[in-house]
């Protein structure tokens, strides 16, 4: 035991230094005058991600469907200090939206240093009620635009060593109830997007893929959709934002916000699932839940 001891202590003292000096910070001026489209950023943790790129002096290229809000953002980005700041309005249930996009950055640019993935279709929180259009809807936005846009936006990624970051959920990794179509759709990305990551490695192309796993985050979507079902409290979307921009930046992985949280629950998920499954519904509000 003492033997057993004397080995663990420098071992798990070797690894606490490894993590400490790995740790490394987002410096803003790597993001200045870097090329970056932000879908989904008329609202939301998208728009806040707009204002970050923006006072770090970036060229910010903004989609979403509504025209009066995406001019608002851009209105700000460059009072903020955006190097340039643009916007292309529709909806991705538009197959040929996506290919727009990354054509008007070409055309703006030259180029595309990063590509943030981040819009969503409207969802709603209640029992799966066997809506299959609405699961089709949700694919085409949530999932199949984002692979479109990807496959767009991947030479000039591959020219510029860029990085594309997939905003997900702790939906898209683990067991929530009362959101199955769109749990199913940020599933779809982790697979998709894993097993991309893996063939860009294999074949040594410098393109990062960051999937962003997120909690409960307080945006006005989410106060509307879920304040009266979910009583963790949610955490602040300009910090959220901030933390997405530096795992980005920083081409990691996957990155997690809340990190303690998410953390502690995928830890879970893999030894313990049923108690997991079992604490998450314990977050709902049942009697709340809407039935249609
Ligand atoms: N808030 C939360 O608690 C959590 C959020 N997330 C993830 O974070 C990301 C952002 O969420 P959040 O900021 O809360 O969402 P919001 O609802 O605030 O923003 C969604 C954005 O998507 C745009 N959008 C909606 N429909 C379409 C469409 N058909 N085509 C193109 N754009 C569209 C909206 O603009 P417009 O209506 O003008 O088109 C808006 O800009 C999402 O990927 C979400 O899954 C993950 C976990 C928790
Ligand atoms: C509250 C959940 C987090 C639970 C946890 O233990 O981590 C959230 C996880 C998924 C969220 C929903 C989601 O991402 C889709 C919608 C996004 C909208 O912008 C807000 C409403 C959502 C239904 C959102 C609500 C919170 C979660 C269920």
């Amino acid at each position: 035991m003492g033997l057993l001891l004397k080995s663990l202590v420098p071992f798990v003292g070797l690894i606490l230094a490894l993590w400490f000096y790995s740790k490394d910070d987002l410096k803003p001026e790597m993001l200045k005058e870097k090329r970056v489209i932000v879908t989904g950023a008329s609202t939301g943790i998208g728009e806040q991600m707009a204002y970050h790129l923006a006072w770090m002096g970036a060229h910010i290229l903004v989609t979403a469907r509504t025209e009066a809000k995406l001019q608002k953002v851009v209105t700000q980005c460059l009072e903020l200090g955006a190097a340039s700041a643009h916007y292309v309005n529709g909806s991705m249930e538009d197959p040929t939206l996506a290919d727009d996009v990354v054509k008007r950055a070409k055309q703006l640019w030259g180029g595309l240093d990063m590509l943030i993935l981040n819009h969503i279709s409207p969802t709603y929180l209640k029992y799966f009620d066997g809506d299959v259009e609405h699961i089709r809807k949700l694919l085409e936005v949530n999932f199949l635009s984002y692979v479109a846009m990807t496959l767009s936006a991947l030479p000039m990624l591959k020219e510029s060593g860029g990085s594309i970051l997939v905003v997900s959920s702790t939906a898209g990794k683990f067991a929530i109830p009362f959101v199955a179509p769109y749990s199913a759709t940020k599933f779809a990305l982790d697979g998709f997007f894993s097993s991309l990551r893996q063939e860009l490695i294999i074949e040594k192309v410098n393109v990062s893929i960051t999937l962003c796993v997120l909690g409960h985050i307080d945006t006005e979507t989410a106060k509307k959709t879920v304040g009266h079902v979910f009583w963790l409290p949610p955490a602040p979307k300009e910090e959220c934002a901030l933390e997405i921009i530096k795992g980005g930046a920083l081409r990691k992985r996957e990155l997690y916000y809340q990190y303690f949280a998410v953390r502690t629950s995928l830890l879970i998920r893999d030894w313990a699932p049923e108690y997991l499954d079992s604490r998450t519904r314990n977050h709902f509000i049942v009697e709340n839940v809407k039935r249609s």
